[in-house]
């Protein structure tokens, strides 16, 4: 047991997925899992252990924003023995081609976030995915004919930010949309040397305006999540 995990060791397997929405983890444990059993209920942020295809795997949620998912995926590697870490989350288009509904794999995550401003005193790191996960789930995507964009994301510790259009800047330079966890989860993960890979669907768009509900984004997405499965 952690401070933040109510599981025993051996209760979590190597892999897991990472929503951001602990209903989610609930919705894919029961969705896609067999036998899950339920190994963490603290703060609410519900976590989940089956088998796919015979293969142990778990699920939990992270919460919202770098701090908050920084503290999972320390505890889960250094705790819990988990290797592969796959975050499955919702992201907002920066781009007129990434369009609602379309899978990203981050292949490194921009940042704003004050908590690798703080680590490296000021300097920048580059927080980018495992290549082996990445390569993977790309395997995976072509041989499911799911259609996969990739590139720089941007983790960002704001969610209504009080200048929408500062979204530009970052549009300008590539990057193809914006989450709140992913530099975050690769900084921890890389500290551990772990993998990780974040996985996103488009569910909203600040170059259009499109928005989905929160209930398409708690319980869809099954695309995005039937990749990340596959990498256990
Ligand atoms: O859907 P999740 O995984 O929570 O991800 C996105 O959704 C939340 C904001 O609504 C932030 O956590 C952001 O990263
Ligand atoms: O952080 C997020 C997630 C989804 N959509 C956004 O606009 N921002």
């Amino acid at each position: 047991m952690s401070i933040h995990i109510g599981a025993k060791k051996g209760d979590i397997a190597e892999t897991i997925l990472l929503p951001g929405d602990p209903l989610r983890a609930k919705w894919i444990a029961e969705t896609f899992f067999e036998n899950p059993v339920l190994f963490n209920e603290v703060r609410g942020m519900l976590g989940y252990t089956g088998t796919f295809n015979g293969k142990k795997i778990s699920v939990m949620g992270t919460g919202m924003g770098v701090p908050s998912i920084s503290i999972y995926a320390h505890e889960l590697i250094t705790q819990f023995g988990v290797k592969n870490l796959i975050r499955v989350g919702s992201s907002g288009s920066y781009q007129k081609h990434i369009k609602i509904r379309d899978i990203v794999l981050a292949m490194a995550a921009s940042s704003n976030s004050g908590v690798n401003e703080l680590r490296f005193s000021g300097a920048d790191y580059a927080p980018t995915a495992n290549f082996e996960l990445f390569q993977k789930a790309v395997d995976v995507a072509k041989s499911k004919d799911i259609p996969i964009k990739a590139g720089n994301v941007f983790t960002s510790d704001e969610f209504y930010s009080d200048d929408f259009e500062s979204y530009k800047k970052w549009s300008k330079f590539g990057v193809l949309c914006v989450e709140m966890e992913t530099a975050g989860l690769y900084t921890v993960a890389a500290k551990h040397n772990v993998k990780a890979l974040s996985i996103l669907t488009i569910s909203d768009s600040l170059v259009t305006g499109e928005v989905t509900t929160s209930k398409e984004r708690e319980t869809t997405f099954n695309a995005m999540i039937e990749i990340a499965l596959e990498l256990a």
